[in-house]
């Protein structure tokens, strides 16, 4: 059986059409995409991906370590308004730098890109969709050279 109701809330975007927009001429001609953040059910579901998406690092045996005694209500909360701005929400981050909130972690390649899947992970399980997933990906590809400081095994490009 297949479903396609989200785990994180329903989402009901898709069904507020504008009466006097609906003549057919207009077809095609009238912008009506609302932002990745609303596609999705907006801040509860991000609320709910970013829950979700900590269970799964803090799971992860080599993550783990990196969040000993980090005071994870703070983190989940500029998670979550990170996140929501990232999708075109209203809220503005007003966390740190993501250099400087990583600054001395030493974060090496391999694990950003592990915190990256697990990202991935819940956002597939919510049932988010290709696009959204792919902009996702562009955006950790430009915010990886900020956070990973750490040593890398995987740097062959520069080989040679
Ligand atoms: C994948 C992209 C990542 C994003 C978008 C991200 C985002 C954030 C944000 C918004 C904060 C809070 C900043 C603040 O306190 O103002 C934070 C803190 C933190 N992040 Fe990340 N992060 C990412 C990757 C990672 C990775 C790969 C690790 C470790 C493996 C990590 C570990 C931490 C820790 C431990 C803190 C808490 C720092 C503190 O409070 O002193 N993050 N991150």
């Amino acid at each position: 059986m297949t479903s396609h109701v989200t785990a994180f809330g329903s989402n009901t975007f898709r069904t507020s059409v504008i009466p006097s927009l609906s003549h057919p001429e207009w077809e095609g001609l009238v912008i009506t995409s609302p932002s990745y953040y609303d596609q999705i059910g907006g801040a509860p579901v991000v609320r709910d991906v970013v829950d979700a998406f900590y269970v799964r690092v803090l799971a992860d045996d080599d993550l783990k370590p990196y969040f000993a005694g980090i005071d994870m209500p703070r983190l989940k909360r500029h998670m979550v308004v990170l996140l929501c701005s990232v999708l075109g929400g209203p809220e503005p981050y007003e966390g740190r730098d993501l250099g400087e909130a990583h600054a001395g972690m030493g974060v090496t390649s391999e694990h950003y890109d592990k915190v990256g899947e697990h990202l991935f992970a819940v956002l597939e399980a919510g049932g988010v969709g290709e696009d959204i997933l792919r902009d996702v990906g562009l955006v950790l590809g430009k915010v990886k050279p900020s956070i990973v400081t750490g040593p890398s095994d995987t740097t062959a490009e520069t080989a040679g």
